[in-house]
């Protein structure tokens, strides 16, 4: 059984299609990259997925079942600049929206649900701003918090949507750290990705998308530059010792 299967998806912002006839299907357990331009529709896709945004047309299966959120098969981790970061609200409260689909909406978190949300934020190197306002945190610290939250939700798959944007060096190895622990727990984990150069090195298979999929399967066979040059067109360029640029010429 496929974790996520997605049959001819169509979105459409005011009449204008954003994605077209987007199929594909996930293979479990791997750390899957979703690569393509700005604006190729890579959060509307996941939006879409996680019935966020109404689709026009197609259907998406989790598990051989239509997708329900209240399921709670799947956890996302939103762009960091798309949440409002002075909420008053602190970083273990943050982490502890992960369990409500566990608790129940109406019950209050019990010492359980506390220690796991601090052992979460323990994993991603944030115990000690347990009690901090999120807007008090550094952008770096806030996209940890996020994935300690995606973790509190014990999904068994994620969504995350630019997890390494605005992160350093050190936040980025401990976040790709962790999505493969998440890939040995046997989890699937769909990543949008910008960095072309780290792209190999970190995921199994990707989705190059551009409106439509240009092509996906394992990275091997499908991140080549006959595939890059399609999905980026006239964007991409290249440097001496082999580096991929976009937007540059
Ligand atoms: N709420 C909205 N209303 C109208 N158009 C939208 C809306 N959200 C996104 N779009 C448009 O849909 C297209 C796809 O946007 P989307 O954010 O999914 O792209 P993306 O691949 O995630 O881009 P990026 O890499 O820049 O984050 C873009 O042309 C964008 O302008």
């Amino acid at each position: 059984m496929n974790p996520v299967e997605v049959q001819n998806l169509t979105v459409a912002y005011q009449k204008k299609p954003v994605l077209k006839n987007v199929s594909f299907t996930v293979p479990e357990g791997k750390l899957i990259g979703i690569i393509g331009p700005n604006g190729a529709g890579k959060s509307t896709l996941i939006k879409a997925v996680l019935g966020m945004i109404p689709k026009a047309t197609g259907e998406v299966r989790v598990y051989d079942k239509l997708y329900r959120a209240k399921d709670r098969v799947v956890g996302y981790v939103p762009q960091r600049g798309s949440v409002d970061w002075d909420f008053p609200t602190n970083a273990l409260d943050v982490v502890l929206m992960g369990r409500y689909g566990h608790i129940g909406w109406f019950k209050r978190p019990g010492k359980k649900d506390k220690e796991l949300a601090l052992n979460c934020l323990e994993k991603v190197g944030m115990q000690e701003y347990a009690t901090r306002q999120i807007s008090q945190l550094s952008g770096g610290q806030q996209q940890r918090v996020f994935l300690a939250r995606a973790l509190a939700q014990d999904a068994k798959i994620y969504f995350m949507d630019e997890p390494f944007v605005g992160v350093d060096a050190a936040t980025e190895r401990a976040i790709i750290e962790l999505l493969n622990e998440l890939k040995q727990q046997g989890k699937t984990v769909l990543v949008v990705h910008h960095d072309l150069q780290t792209v190999k090195d970190y995921f199994d298979h990707v989705i190059l998308l551009n409106i439509s999929v240009i092509a996906e399967g394992p990275t091997e066979d499908t991140f080549t530059l006959k595939n890059l040059h399609q999905t980026y067109g006239g964007t991409l360029a290249f440097l001496e010792k082999g580096d991929i640029l976009v937007g540059q010429k």
